[in-house]
Parts: structure tokens; sequence; C-alpha cells
């Protein structure tokens, strides 16, 4: 029994032992090592399915020398999961965690007895023996061994013959490398069955639960012929019905950007990703970019019905930014949002990949696209107010110290490589400048207006029901940008007529004026062919629709005179880095005439936006957590993020010395630099950015770098795209 432990400890399947504590027919499973046939060591516990638990944490007994009875005791209720298989002396323990509402096994599908054959069969097993078999709703279960069916890619059976073959890609921990990481590993299961018939029903069961069904014509001539011993003639290609029951095949476009992650995207697909998608029946069209903005030319100008079922981003943040954006500028911008995105990481970094979904490896990855699931994402608008020009991010818009080092960083390219960032990053801390600008923020609203919100518009929030529902800030009052604040001549080239934000940063649907739905529900029937080239849409809408006013109803637009200034516009008089500079004149009617001339519409409402004089270090506007996939787990930029709830973190590093700033970056690993006395994080609805004319003029969306040309603004958009995938806890 020691060696049956053994091995399966080796193993390193998701081993869930209540699956070799099962059995219904009590085969004998394995040949022990010690060479003793007593029937107690080779069989495994008898226990009725029925009486297994499924919650909490417990462990199974039995005396090593007696072989008595096998007896289960509950020793702890801490949840968790199937966590280590132990023995000692005296006694085989295994410890089963569950939380109190898992159902570790599922619900029994299948059961039956099945003959082992072929490759991938642990030599311990070979020749064949029969052991007894069940499928679950999540797994499935063979003699001592279990394989979560979220590992399991595709089960191929040929008509008319006795066999089918499991495809997984289970997490298996090098034996030999004591505290090396767990990688998946293909693995090729084939089984016999008593007869054909049956090998068809294991194969439908697998099919009804998530598994793709390659079916076979009957099986090759070719094999059989050498099986027979004549020899191989040329293999007639021969067409059947498939007697089982198949999903349709996904259809997906794959956009490579074959210099991701130093020219390793394209060997990351072709050889660990490519079999997945094939495995799984996916139909894809594969496209490599040839220059910069490839990828977002590509999706404005795609058919989507040649991608019905996703866009496939293979590189790094870059290539995801630039379909995101892609999509966002067509003119059925509706029906392209609705086109999910799957990521497979190959890029130098995949921050939204591993902190939204909790991936980072490659093959992880495309078994998350073949297994499907959604998961709905804010998306950020970047709207530079001077010429009405739109830019989408997922991921962190920033200026200052960061996208410094971004621009210094193309410099040392050729010459760095991957350290080009590093090179960048020491050079610009040693001529550490700041900078300067205003920011203006909208702060989230709280738990009380936000739920009031929902409560008036019957709005959900989506945090709790992500379908295709609208959420606060659809229904929150319509933003507008703040009016100038500062006279000083730093600022003074903003041209105060386009600090309107557009009707697409607004929420507004741009003929009806109404808040746009936030989550567009997938409908076939309305996907529209399009050929069409990138609509300038956003840019152009904002200038011309931008002027409607007249509804007091809430979120509509009213043309305000500069007397209601003081009500929209709150100081920070007594916050921990004071007002901006010149604002208490402001305030006092100082800017009051030129708001006035410049016929500024903004809402009236309870909109209290605050505001952050400058100078700084940095300011960072993070759409979700931030992670980094190179560092440890616990870093993020900012720990408090959500990827989904509507509002950005707006992260202000004040202007401090080099020291601090490296205390900044060293915290920023375990998470803890938000507490430092020069940082601020705030959770904002909308974030406005003025740079001083004389400043820095770039920023940085989510690692592309754009020039600045006076104040942007930056808002989490009515809409929110879908990345392909079930969020896992980070452990790929
Ligand atoms: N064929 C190409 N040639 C040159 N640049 C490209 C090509 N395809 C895409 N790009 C550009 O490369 C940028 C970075 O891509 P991506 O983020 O996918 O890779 P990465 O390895 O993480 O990048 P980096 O480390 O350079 O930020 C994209 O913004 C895109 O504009």
């Amino acid at each position: 029994m020691r060696s049956l432990c053994g091995k399966l400890g080796a193993l390193s399947h998701k081993i869930n032992p209540l699956g070799a504590f099962v059995h219904q027919n009590h085969h004998a499973t394995d040949t022990p090592r010690d060479g003793n046939n007593d029937d107690s060591q080779q069989m495994a516990p008898q226990i009725p399915m029925e009486s297994v638990p499924t919650s909490s944490r417990w462990s199974f007994h039995r005396s090593r020398r007696s072989g008595g009875p096998w007896s289960m005791k509950q020793f702890s209720s801490s949840p968790g999961e199937l966590d280590d298989i132990s023995t000692n002396k005296s006694e085989i323990r295994i410890d089963v965690k569950g939380d109190e509402s898992s159902n570790l096994l599922g619900e029994m599908v299948m059961a039956g007895n099945l003959t082992l054959a072929g490759k991938g069969l642990p030599s311990k097993l070979v020749p064949p023996v029969e052991v007894s078999a069940k499928l679950t709703t999540k797994t499935f279960i063979w003699a001592l061994h279990c394989l979560s069916l979220d590992d399991v890619v595709a089960v191929t059976c040929s008509v008319g013959s006795q066999h089918f073959t499991i495809h997984s890609y289970a997490l298996v921990k090098p034996r030999w490398i004591p505290g090396a990481s767990s990688r998946r590993c293909r693995t090729d299961l084939q089984f016999r069955t008593s007869n054909k018939e049956e090998a068809l029903r294991w194969a439908t069961a697998f099919g009804e639960h998530g598994c793709h069904v390659n079916a076979l014509p009957s099986p090759p001539k070719q094999h059989q012929q050498q099986l027979n011993g004549s020899p191989p003639v040329k293999e007639q290609v021969v067409m059947v019905q498939s007697p089982v029951k198949c999903c349709p095949q996904p259809v997906m476009l794959v956009v490579i950007n074959p210099l991701s992650g130093q020219g390793r995207a394209l060997k990351v697909f072709h050889s660990k990703v490519q079999p997945i998608f094939e495995l799984a029946g996916i139909k894809l069209t594969v496209v490599e970019t040839t220059h910069p903005h490839h990828a977002q030319t590509l999706a404005s100008t795609v058919e989507l019905s040649k991608c019905p079922d996703g866009i496939i981003c293979v590189g790094g943040d870059g290539i995801v930014n630039e379909v995101i954006n892609g999509l966002s500028s067509r003119d059925d911008v509706e029906a392209a949002c609705t086109i999910p995105i799957g990521i497979i990481p190959a890029g130098s970094d995949n921050s939204l990949v591993w902190t939204v979904l909790g991936i980072r490896d490659p093959i992880a990855a495309a078994l998350m696209i073949v297994k499907g699931g959604m998961v709905a994402m804010d998306v950020f608008g970047v709207e530079w107010t001077k010429t009405g020009a739109m830019h989408m991010g997922l991921t962190v818009a920033y200026y200052g110290f960061m996208s410094d080092v971004l621009e210094l960083s193309a410099k040392y390219q050729r010459w760095c490589g991957r350290l080009r960032y590093f090179v960048a990053g020491v050079l610009r801390l040693l001529c550490l400048s700041h900078y300067t600008c205003e920011v203006h923020y909208l702060p989230a609203l709280s738990g009380l207006d936000a739920e009031h919100v929902e409560v008036d518009h019957g709005i959900h929030n989506p945090t709790l029901d992500p379908g295709p529902l609208a959420s606060s800030i659809d229904s929150s009052p319509i933003l507008a940008a703040p009016t100038r604040l500062n006279s000083n001549s730093d600022f003074a080239g903003v041209v105060n007529a386009s600090y309107e934000p557009s009707d697409y940063v607004r929420g507004l649907d741009g003929k009806t004026k109404r808040p746009l739905p936030r989550i567009i529900t997938p409908d076939e029937e309305t996907v529209t062919v399009s050929s069409a080239s990138p609509s300038p849409r956003a840019r152009t809408r904002s200038k011309s629709k931008a002027k409607s006013v007249g509804s007091t109803a809430p979120g509509a637009w009213r043309e305000v005179t500069g007397s209601c200034l003081g009500d929209t516009v709150s100081t920070t008089a007594g916050t921990r880095w004071g007002p901006l500079e010149g604002m208490s004149d402001v305030n006092a009617g100082g800017a009051e005439t030129d708001i006035a001339k410049s016929r500024v519409h903004f809402l009236v409402e309870d909109e209290k936006w605050e505001s952050r004089g400058g100078p700084f270090l940095g300011v960072m506007m993070c759409n979700h957590q931030c992670k980094t996939v190179q560092c440890i787990q616990s870093q993020a930029l900012a720990p408090p993020a959500e990827h989904d709830d509507g509002n950005v973190h707006l992260l202000l590093v004040h202007n401090v010395g080099r020291l601090q700033l490296l205390r900044f970056f060293l915290l920023m690993q375990f998470g803890r630099h938000i507490s430092l006395p020069f940082v601020e994080c705030i959770k904002a609805r909308a974030v406005w950015l003025n740079p001083s004319i004389r400043g820095h003029q770039a920023c940085g969306i989510d690692g592309e770098l754009l020039t600045l040309d006076g104040p942007i603004m930056m808002r989490v958009l009515p809409h929110q795209c879908h990345l392909i995938g079930k969020r896992t806890l980070h452990t790929q």
C-alpha cells in the first residue's frame, strides 16, 4: 500500500483519494510490490459512494499491520482543497479538505469496467488490467487515479471500435527536482471497453460534460493491416456521420505578435497551444502581425462572422490593447464588443491575464479557452479633450516617471532587449525629475450611494451579477469634465470649449443620448458582417453631439454658467496634500469669466470633483490590481482595485527623493506601498489630468506610449469586454 501511495504522490495528478475509495466493483487495481496478495492489501477501502463526505475535512484510517476496516474521521473544518496523502508506520491517513459547500466528486454520470491499453500507462499496470472507472460531473476516476474534467481537452473514439482515448493536460510535479513547480503535460490514456457501443457511450458522456469528442471513422485501414501483418496501402479517407453528439466547432481568429516576449510567441503558439486547440476541434484563422497597429487594423476590419467565438491574442498586453481599440473603433461596435477575447500569455508582461484570470502559463491559458466561460472586464477610455481622440485600455494609464521610463526604454530596445525597462528605470532614477500636472477626480460612489443609484434606475451591481446588466456607473449621473481651475500660465494652452467628454466616454448612445447598456448579450443573429475600415467614431462624436442640452432628468446635460462652479468643484483644503496652487483664487471667482465665456457644458448634479496638485513622481490610473508576472505574487500596483467594479484606482506618488522612490518600488513587491505617506490610492469614477505645458508630454496606456497634447479624461466605459476563461487562484 505504501507503494500505491507513493505512486499517487508521484503522479501528482489532481488526485482525489476519494476516487480511489469509492469503487463499487471491487477489482484488484494494482499488484503489490511486496508480493503480498492479501485482498485487504490490494483492494481499496470499500466505502459506498453515498457515504463519502463531500464537505469539511476528513481523514481515512486503517491499521497498516492488521489491515482492518477503513474508517473515516472528520478532524478539521478548515476549508481548502485536497491536500496530502501521508502514511506512517501504523496507519494510512489521507486528508481530504473541502469547504462546506463543495462537492468534491460531482454527481455520478457513468460507471463501468475499462481495460487500460496503449501508451501513457503507468508501467506497473502493463500488461493491461481491467479497472473500475467512473465518470462524474467533475472527475473521471479510474483505478487509483482521478482526473479533473477541467484538465481533459478531448476524447477520441473511432466508430466501430472498442477503444476510446482521453487527452488531458493535468498538472504534474517534476519528480526529481525538489521545490520545482508543477507544470502541465499532455497525457493520452487509451481504454478498451467490452463492446463498441459502450465505447461510444463513454465518449458521449464525456462530450456532454465539457470535453470535445473527436469521432473518427473506423480505425484506419493502414493500422488494421499492420496489425494483420499485411503491407500498408495508401490510406483512404472515409467520411462517416458521427454517432457522437458533439458541440459545434468554435470558430476563432488568432492574432500573434511574432516579436512578443523576445520572439517566443510564435514558438509558444505552434508548439504548445495549437495542438490543444486542434484537439478541441476549434477552427482557427491564424494571423501574424507584421507591424505595430496591425492587430488594431485587423480587429477593426475583420468580418465578425470569421471569429464569432473569439479573438485570441498571443503576445503581451500590447496586442490585447490593440485588439480592443480595433473592435471599439468599428461602426458595428455593439456587435464587436460581444466578441470575447482570449489571451495566450507570451509577451514580456501579461499583467492582464495574470491579474484577472490568474494564469501565466500558455498551456493553462489554452485549456481555459478550450473549456470556455467568460469573465466580464471593465474597459476604460482615455480621451484627449482637446482633440476628441480616444484610446481604450484594459490595464493601466500612467503619467510621470513610468511614462518617462517607457519613452526612454525605446532607445535601448535593440541593445538591452528585455532589460531595457530596467536600464531606462535606473537612468531615470539617477536623473530623477518631477512632473507637474493637475489631477481632478470624481470619487467612487460609496456603498449607500451606489445602492441608491441601483434602486433608482433598476440596475444591478455587475460585481454581484456579471450577466447582461448595466452597472452602477452607467446609471450614475453622467460625467462632466471639471472646468479649468488654474489660471497659472503652465496650463494656459488648454482649450476650454473642448472639455466635454464625448458621448462614448459619457456612456451615451450617440443617437438617443441614453446610457448604453453595459454588457451586450451575444446574439448571433445581430452580428453584422463588416469589412468597413476603422471608423473615427469616438473622435467625431464628441464634438458634434456634446452640445445637446435641455433635459433636467438625472444624467442629462445642462448648460451652466460660471456661477455654478462653486457647487460642482470641491477643493481639497484640509487634505494631506492640500489644494492646488491658486485654486482658492479660482473658486473665489478668478476664472469664472473664462468659464462663462467658454460656454462649457457640464452637469449640475451632486458631482463632487476633487483635486490634487503636483508636482508628482507618478500618476497611475489602474483598472485592476495590475500584478506583474515576473514578480512575486503579492506584487500589485493597485492592490484594492477590482477589474469589474466600474471604477479605477488612482495612484498618486507625490514628489519625493530617489530613496523614497526606491522604497516605493520595494514595498510594491509586497503590496504595501500604498501605506507610504507620499502615496495616495483613491477609488474614482473618472480622472481628469492636465499636464503642465512645460512638462513631460507623454503618457502610457497598457504599455503603449502616447503623446499628450493638453488634458486627458479617463473613465470606465459603459460596455465591458469579455475575457474567455474562468478566474482561478494564482497557482499556475
Ligand atoms: N510585427 C510587429 N512588428 C513590430 N511591432 C509589433 C508587431 N506586432 C505588434 N507590434 C507592437 O508591439 C507592441 C508590444 O506588443 P506585446 O505587448 O504583444 O509584446 P511584449 O513582448 O509584451 O512587448 P513589449 O515588451 O515590447 O512591451 C504592440 O503594442 C504592437 O504595437
